[in-house]
């Protein structure tokens, strides 16, 4: 492909992201699936040419919040065409002395398989935009953080002076964490095996079971991803398996389930004895779970579909000693695996969220046996679908008591620093270089 047209594939692309992505109608698909449609539907754009394509148009989603703010002082809508050019030409920066802003204009060239030439609004557009900073000293806090601008109040409530340093580990590349499996191998053993396969890969810092790679690499063709030795999973996602402390011989519910993840790692810290469950209302999801559960040789769960009306958890009130609750949330927690999250979550989406992360607690907290306890977990760094939704619950349902953090620490990694303070788990790409996530462990006295 030429250089052009590759910026008009960009831009095509850009332009189905906007509709089944972004848009205020949009059906809201996960970018990676709009892209991969994409490319999928054009075979004929060769591995290259689908690199560069993919990082032009990845490019203007990640920066998008502040292109938009760009284009708007300047008075122009942010069309799929308008972004591709703002971000050639603000990438430049200021010493480039135009270059950029002549290349990316000589590349809207109207040839065959290029975008069509500028019109005037468009190269006056460029001209306002070339030399001035992607960053520029005149943007409101949210853009200049890129951030969207209604989760601002949460997030200073959050974080307070340290939000600047949240916000950019939210815009750095993330790791990749993998989880040795226990059943299968050991953290060491893992390690020389992946790394005989030229992956280095260095423990994670606090959970047993982790190894880091540095940035996103392909796992899945190695032979330990084959044979089931690891997972993929974040470092804060394998801390709550660690906290659900399920043992061997327990009775465990995995209520949100979805494809298994934290399934998984509970079936290793019990040894494959006991029984757990892993329910989820959604098919898709628990059917990807049956196949990652053989490959990791677990055989100590069976998976529930639960459906509206479902007597599934009434029939069992009372009967497990542990129950998962890793709730379906904002995701804010892992937006910087998913640039694409930050412009499809909506406001009104947290509220939603909260209301169906109380209803999801009220059932799935019948299921806790006397004694026995309530893990509720969630990938948000918002304190409404955590620390909030934990004392909503705690005022509700006197019967449980939060079991505090340090101690359970202690107990589970006896001379192991804990990763946060409080007594909750509460874990943000600043501070712990996890994905955003929050843990609370609940006890049920009567
Ligand atoms: C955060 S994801 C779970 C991720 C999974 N535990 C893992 O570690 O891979 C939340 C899950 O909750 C499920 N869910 C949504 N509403 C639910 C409900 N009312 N009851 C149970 N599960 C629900 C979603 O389908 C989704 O799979």
């Amino acid at each position: 492909m030429t250089p052009s047209a590759r910026i008009a594939a960009a831009i095509d692309l850009l332009a189905a992201l906007e509709e089944q992505c972004f848009a205020p109608n949009a059906r809201r698909r996960p970018a990676d699936a709009v892209a991969s449609d994409f490319f999928r539907a054009r075979r004929f754009i060769g591995g290259g040419d689908r690199r560069a394509v993919s990082e032009l148009a990845w490019g203007v989603v990640r920066q998008r919040l502040r292109l938009d703010w760009h284009l708007a002082r300047i008075g122009m809508a942010p069309t799929p065409r308008l972004l591709v050019l703002a971000q050639m030409v603000l990438a430049a920066g200021a010493d480039d002395h135009g270059r950029t802003r002549q290349a990316a204009e000589a590349a809207f060239d109207g040839s065959r398989y290029g975008p069509a030439a500028l019109d005037a609004g468009e190269r006056r557009a460029a001209a306002s935009l070339a030399g001035r900073p992607l960053i520029d000293a005149a943007m409101p806090d949210h853009a200049r953080l890129n951030l969207p601008e209604w989760v601002m109040p949460a997030f200073a409530a959050r974080f307070g002076a340290r939000l600047p340093q949240e916000a950019a580990a939210l815009e750095a590349e993330a790791p990749l964490d993998l989880r040795a499996n226990l059943l299968r191998t050991t953290r060491e053993a893992a390690a020389t095996m992946l790394a005989g396969e030229g992956l280095a890969t260095e423990p994670t810092p606090f959970s047993p079971w982790g190894l880091r790679l540095p940035s996103r690499r392909p796992v899945t063709g190695t032979k330990a991803y084959k044979d089931g030795l690891i997972e993929v999973q974040d470092e804060g996602s394998q801390l709550i398996a660690l906290l659900a402390d399920a043992r061997p011989g327990m009775r465990v519910a995995d209520y949100c389930a979805g494809a298994a993840g934290k399934t998984l790692a509970m079936a290793a810290t019990m040894g494959n004895r006991g029984r757990i469950t892993a329910c989820d209302t959604s098919a898709p999801r628990l059917e990807g779970a049956a196949k990652r559960l053989r490959r990791a040789g677990v055989d100590n769960a069976e998976r529930h579909l639960l459906v509206p009306g479902d007597r599934w958890a009434k029939r069992r009130a009372g009967s497990f000693d542990r129950v998962l609750v890793d709730a379906p949330c904002t995701g804010t927690g892992t937006w910087r695996r998913n640039p694409d999250a930050r412009l499809r979550t909506r406001p009104e989406d947290l509220a939603e969220l909260v209301a169906v992360q109380h209803e999801i607690l009220a059932t799935a907290s019948e299921l806790v046996r006397p004694g026995g306890r309530l893990v509720y977990a969630t990938c948000s760094l918002l304190l409404q679908e955590n620390e909030e939704q934990m004392e909503r619950f705690l005022a509700r349902d006197p019967r449980f008591r939060p079991v505090p953090l340090d101690g359970l620490w202690a107990a589970l990694m006896p001379g192991a620093a804990a990763p946060c303070a409080g007594p909750w788990l509460a874990l943000s790409p600043g501070a712990q270089g996890t994905d955003g996530f929050f843990c609370a462990v609940l006890e049920r006295a009567t």
